[in-house]
């Protein structure tokens, strides 16, 4: 492996939990709301068809790089179906929302997010004097909708972060104020990026240590950039860290609202050179990945993987803890990822909340993804920086977060196609990065 001294730019799409929340807030706005940059993927289209169904306006640019949204100015009045396909945040964000209004509301989803736990939500829900029924404690559900008052409540937050998000974003909607006070919270940067952006859309938040406030007093309109998500662009910059080279990302900086871009500090820890300033964020690998520590990655689960899956390579193992609540999204992420290591015959000793990974070189395998685009994209990166032609079984399955995943990557690291150009990772081929329905040709580079 060589240095490449020129960083190369990654264009990653924009924060699908800033846009699935910003669509959440504009649709509550008393006005018309401008979303820049929004992610297009499966996760965002899904949340915004169930906010037009549910009677907020949404128009797209032809090229979809602005979203103009003209909110209800409150919670939705007009009851019906709610679909949230694969979307953890369309089932946790949604039902909160329909509570603080009017009428009947039936939600379901995939058989994958029906499996994924509910109860603390509607647990909640209950308590705040909704009427809901959810017969298998989670999805599918029904509300019945006539307002609700505010109040206090303890809410279970150790199994997801995303029904306080829910429940606070929902919160100046209610007729009195909403008192929240979080037990064994997961995850909290993205409770404190949903603090933020309600503030930017005008929302009464006083926050404190073991609690949070909200007043009633709805939604103003905003108009919002949203920055390149930073889950994504660990796929890239773990690239770069592992093949040492060096990758940008511009627009993900110090004024970034998601944890997740402190999984830099993580590939700093391995020995890559991080750089992360207002502009942007660099990584520039030295072609050897140092091992021989413990991480506590809980705050930023969505990023284990992608360094589970590079961590064969470094010098000595690597554990990663915190991560049981990893066990409850779309796969269950740490069998997910010890089953995929053990298959490439790489050994990883398995706990409930973390995983040791060895070091070893990967053999060629077949990597089930579980339908979880994470693991998709993390073997992705396995296969790039070892060499070695992984075929993922589902590798349509990018698109809950990033349908051009596989293209990005070929664009960036041409030359590293397992089997190299044309070879059999190569577009086209059967390896990792050519597999079909995931592209067909190779943009060019820059
Ligand atoms: O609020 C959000 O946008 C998210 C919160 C996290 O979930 P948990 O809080 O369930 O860990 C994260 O894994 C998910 O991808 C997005
Ligand atoms: C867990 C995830 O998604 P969600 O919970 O929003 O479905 C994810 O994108 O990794």
């Amino acid at each position: 492996m060589h240095a490449d001294p020129l960083p190369r730019t990654a264009r990653i799409p924009g924060s699908k939990s800033i846009t699935n929340r910003a669509l959440l807030l504009a649709a509550a706005a008393d006005g018309t709301s401008t979303l820049r940059a929004p992610l297009v993927s499966e996760d965002t289209l899904a949340f915004r068809k169930a906010l037009t169904d549910l009677g907020a306006t949404v128009r797209a640019a032809s090229d979809e790089s602005r979203w103009t949204v003209t909110g209800l100015g409150g919670a939705p009045r007009g009851g019906g179906p709610v679909w949230c396909a694969d979307a953890g945040t369309a089932a946790r964000f949604l039902p909160p929302f329909t509570a603080a209004g009017r009428g009947t509301y039936r939600f379901d989803g995939s058989a994958q997010l029906r499996a994924r736990p509910l109860r603390p939500l509607v647990d909640a829900l209950d308590r705040l004097g909704a009427r809901v029924r959810a017969d298998g404690g989670g999805l599918p559900l029904e509300i019945t909708a006539t307002g609700l008052d505010g109040g206090e409540l303890d809410l279970d937050s150790s199994l997801s972060s995303q029904y306080l998000s829910g429940l606070l974003m929902a919160a100046p909607l209610l007729r009195t104020p909403l008192t929240l006070r979080p037990e064994g919270l997961v995850s909290r940067p993205y409770v404190d990026m949903t603090l933020a952006l309600m503030r930017r859309f005008g929302a009464g938040v006083d926050a404190y240590a073991d609690r949070v406030t909200i007043r009633p007093g709805g939604y103003r309109p905003h108009a919002l950039d949203i920055e390149p998500d930073a889950s994504t662009a660990s796929y890239f910059l773990a690239a770069a860290a592992a093949c040492g080279r060096a990758v940008s990302v511009p627009g993900l900086g110090t004024g970034s609202l998601q944890g997740d871009l402190r999984f830099v500090d993580v590939l700093a820890k391995a020995g890559a050179r991080v750089s992360v300033t207002a502009e942007g964020t660099t990584v520039a690998g030295t072609g050897r990945l140092r091992g021989g520590f413990d991480v506590d990655m809980g705050d930023i689960s969505d990023t284990f993987m992608t360094f589970a899956a590079i961590a064969p390579l470094a010098d000595a193992p690597v554990t990663i803890h915190g991560i049981a609540h990893a066990r409850l999204k779309e796969s269950d992420r740490v069998a997910a990822v010890t089953a995929n290591l053990r298959a490439c015959g790489v050994r990883v000793d398995e706990g409930p909340d973390r995983i040791t990974v060895h070091p070893g070189t990967p053999a060629p395998a077949r990597i089930a993804c579980r339908r979880d685009h994470r693991i998709a994209m993390s073997f992705s990166v396995l296969s790039l920086a070892s060499g070695v032609p992984l075929v993922l079984d589902d590798p349509a399955c990018v698109g809950k977060t990033f349908p051009g995943f596989h293209a990005e990557l070929g664009r960036l690291f041409p030359d590293l196609l397992p089997g190299g150009p044309g070879g059999p990772g190569a577009p086209g081929g059967p390896g990792v990065l050519g597999a079909p329905g995931v592209r067909t040709s190779v943009e060019e580079g820059e």
